[in-house]
């Protein structure tokens, strides 16, 4: 696992954002796999800027999204679904057809988990995953437990992952529905982004890991090739 710290979240942006942009250059129809959240927002827009409207050469992109909340969906403005609409669809001219995760909304979220895993196990390896961490060291929603679900799953929120400021005001929210550990391992390259005073504990704790731990999800990258964290000065 490689660390870099970039002092300024908007230069680090910008560095993310050079990644994703060079990923889709040298692969026009890459499958990327993103996560929503607070950590992520600025290189998503940053790769908006940069297209400036040239949203051509994303016209082939497939975007997975990595989470979504149980019983969100896009008419929700707090959805992971919302989310990605705002600063990633849109702006990046996704083609709705390139656009899978599973809907959160559904009476039959099991039959959504096989969905989402159908496609997975057809992708193989998607070309890039884009993940933020959270305060307890989960990536995606697998929380640290016993053990974590190798595939797409519905699984039960952490406290702290039901008190995120993207659900705040919502109706308690206690089930998340989450890309597995082993699919996002199998992504080919693996960036993670930590911004920001609130990510210093979860941070250093990364940092001195040695041993992979399902009780410390994000440890669980310790065992893939091609990992980047990119952090910020306030991070550190
Ligand atoms: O889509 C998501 O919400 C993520 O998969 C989740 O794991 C998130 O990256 C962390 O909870 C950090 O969230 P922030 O980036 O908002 O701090």
């Amino acid at each position: 696992m490689k660390f870099i710290c970039i002092e300024s979240e908007h230069t680090l942006a910008d560095k993310a954002a050079g990644e994703i942009i060079g990923i889709v250059n040298a692969k026009p129809d890459a499958f990327i796999m993103l996560a929503s959240g607070q950590s992520p927002t600025l290189a998503y827009d940053c790769v908006s800027k940069k297209l400036n409207g040239d949203t051509a050469r994303f016209a082939s992109v497939k975007v997975h999204k990595l989470d979504e909340w149980e019983g969100l969906g896009l008419s929700d403005p707090q959805s992971c679904d919302s989310y990605l609409m705002k600063h990633v669809l849109q702006p990046w001219g996704i083609k709705t057809a390139n656009y899978s995760g599973i809907n959160a909304l559904s009476s039959n979220l099991q039959q959504e988990c096989d969905k989402a895993n159908a496609l997975l196990n057809d992708i193989i390896n998607p070309d890039l995953c884009i993940l933020g961490i959270g305060l307890n060291g989960h990536i995606g929603f697998n929380e640290p437990a016993d053990a974590l679900p190798a595939q797409t799953a519905v699984v039960k929120l952490a406290d702290s992952s039901m008190k995120h400021p993207m659900i705040e005001g919502t109706a308690p929210i206690t089930r998340g529905i989450t890309t597995g550990i082993a699919q996002i391992l199998m992504s080919k390259k693996i960036i993670v982004i930590v911004t920001g005073k609130n990510k210093q504990a979860v941070l250093k704790r990364l940092m001195e890991t040695t041993q992979v731990s399902t009780q410390f999800p994000a440890s669980l990258l310790l065992t893939h090739p091609d990992v980047t964290v990119m952090y910020d000065a306030q991070a550190k």
